[in-house]
């Protein structure tokens, strides 16, 4: 079995009287990279922050590699690794200089440093100072901090944002390569459709409550939204109205002039009408894509199933 790291147990925090977070409960294993989505003011951040025992549940429990991380004598601090949304260094000192400051007070070796900044892409901008680098650079600075001490547990809010698609690619590489190694790696995000592939995990969070926790395959079996199948045709088969040897469908809608259309149809029938479609053969279709619902989507659906009002 894997081990947990993480655990919070019917977790709320309460600033005032407004609840920012309301008895969340989940679990992380060693070795999983997971995402925690949710709109602005959802509670990413206050989680995030319990977790790392800067503030304290107001109810519940929270277990960071078995301990509470508000305690006092927190030993596991040295093992979590934290890149906070907004980065901000001293602009007067080098990147080099900046992570030996962090590396001080993580008591870690110092000479550890130019490794760690030749791993996210800095060694050459070592001797700059910060106050020169750009945004990209910047925050994969803070990546370096945040693996000072090859961390077990890595909470990283917001990373990307801002990083332009190289940047991200070798950002995403470093995730996967530490998530090889056993850490467990929480990503809060905006961007759903970058996380599509690199989460297995996705927890989704809504006005301080979690609304669905699962993998990308889960949350589709819960949500049950229609898949799409793209189909596209050598003679204009799809010009008109649904053709009838297609059989019901929930959706259709005629794309590039009758030439392709997009079929929707609910995740039991997908099946059948792929069969359909397969003997309908090449001269009717000539072509098919199955589109299953994304990231973005089963995010709406849960936002929404949870809005709607109680029958
Ligand atoms: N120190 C605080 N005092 C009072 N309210 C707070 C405090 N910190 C957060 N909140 C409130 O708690 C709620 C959750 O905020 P949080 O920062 O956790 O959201 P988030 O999901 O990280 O949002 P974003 O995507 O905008 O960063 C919000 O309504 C916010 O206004």
């Amino acid at each position: 079995m894997t081990a947990e790291t993480v655990r919070l147990s019917g977790v709320t925090k309460r600033y005032g009287k407004a609840e920012a977070v309301r008895d969340v409960s989940f679990a992380l294993p060693a070795g999983q990279c997971a995402a925690l989505v949710g709109h602005n003011g959802a509670g990413k951040t206050t989680l995030i922050k319990l977790m790392l025992g800067l503030i304290r549940p107001s109810a519940g429990g929270i277990r960071v590699l078995g301990e509470d991380p508000a305690a006092g004598a927190f030993a596991a601090r040295r093992r979590l690794g934290y890149l906070p949304e907004n980065v901000s260094f001293d602009a007067a000192l080098t990147g080099r200089e900046t992570l030996a400051f962090y590396a001080r007070l993580k008591r870690e070796p110092v000479a550890k440093v130019a490794a760690l900044l030749d791993r996210v892409g800095l060694g050459a901008a070592a001797a700059r100072r910060v106050g020169t680098y750009s945004k990209g650079m910047r925050q994969r600075l803070g990546l370096a901090q945040a693996l000072l001490g090859e961390p077990r547990v890595l909470l990283l809010d917001e990373p990307t944002t801002g990083l332009d698609p190289e940047v991200r690619q070798s950002f995403y590489g470093i995730i996967e390569e530490l998530r090889g190694r056993g850490a467990t790696v929480l990503l809060s995000s905006h961007a759903l459709t970058e996380l599509e592939d690199r989460a297995e995990r996705v927890v989704i969070m809504n006005r301080g409550v979690l609304v669905a926790d699962g993998s990308l395959g889960e949350l589709r079996r819960l949500a049950r939204l229609p898949v799409r199948l793209r189909v596209t045709s050598g003679n204009g088969t799809f010009a008109g109205a649904p053709p009838d040897w297609l059989g019901p469908v929930e959706g259709w809608r005629r794309l590039d002039d009758g030439r392709a259309a997009e079929i929707a149809c609910a995740g039991e029938a997908k099946m059948a009408v792929l069969r359909r479609l397969a003997e309908a053969g090449p001269g009717r279709v000539s072509d098919l894509d199955v589109v299953p619902p994304t990231l973005d989507e089963l995010y709406a659906h849960f936002l929404r199933s949870q809005e709607a009002p109680a029958p």
